[in-house]
């Protein structure tokens, strides 16, 4: 399994704990009796998640799961802060053009149809008859800047009116595990709405905690002899 993150922050508390379940560890390899996990921290955004899983899809096969794990915000009201969700689809929410209205072109709509792993709506979604995990299923959507204005807001419902929980990350993740005929796992716990910038809103740690938490009940089977 490759475990992904994009800060060592996020995961800390279930690399603890691997790291104490496991049987040793070979640099950031954590070695169990059936399996082995390894830990790889992509940095925050698209272009260091799309370099570090270049880097590491190009170095040679991963055995397992891809699992991506980290916060996120929520554009859909009906999730609670801490809620812990599995992406099932993604999209980079700002790739293609503006026109001089400012309205948003995409990739197809100015002569670049992207081809796959994107559908012809330009979404990246898990191949039909992916494993089903006991998680709240979401549509992901990545941005390089978080967003935080109440006008870009709403246009973005406007625009993606599916479009539900949004990251910095999960588009690269999956763009580059659905190039490589790998499943992405990508889960997202919720430590802010998407609105008005309001820092004092989030709620970091009780979403770490959720997530962690999350994290190691799925991962448990895989550390255990
Ligand atoms: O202070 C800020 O404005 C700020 C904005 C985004 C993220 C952070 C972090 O400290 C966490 C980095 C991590 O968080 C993900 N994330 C969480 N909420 C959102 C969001 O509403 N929109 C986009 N990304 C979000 C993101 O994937 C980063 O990796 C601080």
């Amino acid at each position: 399994m490759l475990l992904l993150s994009a800060t060592p922050f996020e995961i800390a508390p279930t690399v603890a704990w691997l790291r104490d379940r496991a049987i040793r560890e070979e640099g950031n390899v954590l070695v169990f009796a059936r399996t082995s996990v390894e830990v790889c921290f992509t940095g925050v955004g698209l272009p260091a998640t799309a370099f570090a899983l270049g880097r590491r899809l190009g170095s040679g096969p991963v055995v397992g799961p891809m699992v991506q794990a980290g916060v996120g915000g929520a554009l859909d009201p009906t999730l609670a802060l801490g809620e812990v969700v599995r992406i099932t689809s993604e999209r980079f929410a700002d790739l293609g053009a503006e026109d001089p209205a400012g309205h948003h072109l995409r990739l197809s709509d100015i002569g670049l149809p992207p081809g796959p792993p994107f559908d012809g709506e330009e979404v990246l979604r898990l191949p039909p008859g992916y494993a089903r995990l006991p998680f709240r299923e979401c549509a992901g959507y990545s941005v390089n800047r978080v967003s935080g204005n109440d006008q870009s807001i709403s246009v973005l419902r406007r625009r993606l009116p599916e479009a539900q929980v949004e990251s910095m990350e999960g588009a690269a993740f999956f763009y580059a595990c659905l190039s490589a005929g790998l499943e992405p796992v990508q889960l997202r716990a919720i430590s802010n709405y998407v609105e008005a910038r309001n820092r004092a809103n989030w709620r970091m740690g009780e979403a770490i905690g959720a997530l962690n938490a999350a994290l190691q009940q799925m991962l448990l089977p895989f550390t255990q002899a």
